[in-house]
C-alpha cells in the first residue's frame, strides 16, 4: 500500500505545486493520476520517488516512512520519469547492466528478465548500439526496461505511454495488468482519458495542487452522470474548452 498524508510541495511563497494531498493506493490496483498541465502530477511523482523533498506531509510504503527508510523503499520502486535521463554515449545493454548493478540484481535474474523485456519490447537489434542512436520511442522503451529490471513491487510511471507505438503501448498495458494481478501496485500519470478509462481500477484527479476526485471511474460516473471520462474531466477541472470559438478557423 502507498499512503500520502497531507503531502505538500511549495516552490516559492506563492507557488504551491502540491497542496495537502491525501491518497491511499491499495495493493493489486492500477491507479491513474490525472490532471491538466501544471496541476501537480509530476511534482507529486517526484516526491514519492524521492527526487524532491516534500515541504511537508508523509509518504508511506507498506507501513515504512519514506523519509526514514529511503534506500529500502527505493529498491521496491520502478520509476519512469516524464523526461528520461539516459547516458547517451553508452550502449543500451551497458545501461541496463549499470542499473542492475545499482539495484543489485543477481546476474542470472537480470539476464532472464532483461532478455525477456528486451525481446518483448523489440529492442534486440539495437540493444548493443549507443543510446545516442535511439529514436525517442526506443529511449522510452529502454527507460521502461531499466525501471522494471529489478522486478519492483511499486511501478511509478510518469506519462509512460507517450511516445510508444501502439504495439508497445499494448504490451505495457498488459504488463501493468499482470503486475497488479500479482498483488503489486501501478501508479501512473496520463493525459489519455481512454487509457485511464480502460485500465485503471482507481483514479485521482488533481487540479491546482489539490485532489478534486479520488475513486473508481464508476464512482465518478455516479457523481457526474453517464458521460465519457473526457467530458467529466473537462467539467470537473472547469475547462473552458466548450467556449472556444472554432469558427475562427472557417
Ligand atoms: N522546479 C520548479 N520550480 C518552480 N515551480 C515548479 C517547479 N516544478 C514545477 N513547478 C510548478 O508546479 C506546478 C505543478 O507542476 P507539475 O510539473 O507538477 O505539473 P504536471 O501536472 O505534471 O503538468 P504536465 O501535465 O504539464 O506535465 C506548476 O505550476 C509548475 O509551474
Amino acid at each position: 500500500m502507498i499512503e500520502l498524508i497531507n503531502l505538500t510541495k511549495r516552490f516559492a511563497e506563492n507557488v504551491v505545486a502540491v497542496d495537502h494531498v491525501n491518497l491511499e493506493i491499495e495493493d493489486g490496483k492500477i491507479f491513474g493520476f490525472l490532471g491538466p498541465n501544471g496541476a501537480g502530477k509530476t511534482t507529486t511523482i517526484n516526491m514519492i520517488t524521492g527526487l524532491y523533498k516534500p515541504t511537508s506531509g508523509r509518504i508511506i510504503y507498506d507501513g515504512m516512512e519514506f523519509q526514514k527508510e529511503p534506500i529500502k523503499i527505493k529498491k521496491l520502486i520502478g520509476f519512469v520519469p516524464d523526461e528520461p535521463f539516459l547516458f547517451e554515449k553508452i550502449t543500451g545493454i551497458s545501461y541496463l547492466n549499470f542499473i542492475s548493478d545499482v539495484f543489485e540484481v543477481p546476474l542470472d535474474e537480470r539476464k532472464k528478465r532483461g532478455e525477456w523485456l528486451i525481446k518483448t519490447f523489440k529492442l534486440e537489434n539495437s540493444i548493443s548500439n549507443p543510446i545516442s542512436t535511439y529514436s525517442h520511442g526506443m529511449k522510452q522503451k529502454l527507460t521502461l526496461i531499466a525501471a522494471l529490471i529489478h522486478n519492483p513491487k511499486f511501478w511509478i510511471l510518469d506519462e509512460p505511454i507517450v511516445g510508444l507505438d501502439p504495439e508497445s503501448a499494448f504490451i505495457l498495458k498488459n504488463l501493468m495488468k499482470k503486475h497488479v494481478e500479482a498483488g503489486n501496485i501501478v501508479f501512473f500519470s496520463t493525459h489519455i482519458m481512454e487509457i485511464a478509462e480502460k485500465i485503471c481500477d482507481e483514479i485521482a484527479i488533481i487540479d491546482k495542487g489539490k485532489i478534486i476526485f479520488d475513486g473508481s471511474i464508476n464512482e465518478l460516473r455516479k457523481l457526474k452522470g453517464d458521460k465519457s471520462l473526457e467530458q467529466i474531466f473537462l467539467e470537473v477541472t472547469n475547462s473552458e474548452s466548450e467556449k472556444i470559438d472554432f469558427s475562427y478557423l472557417d
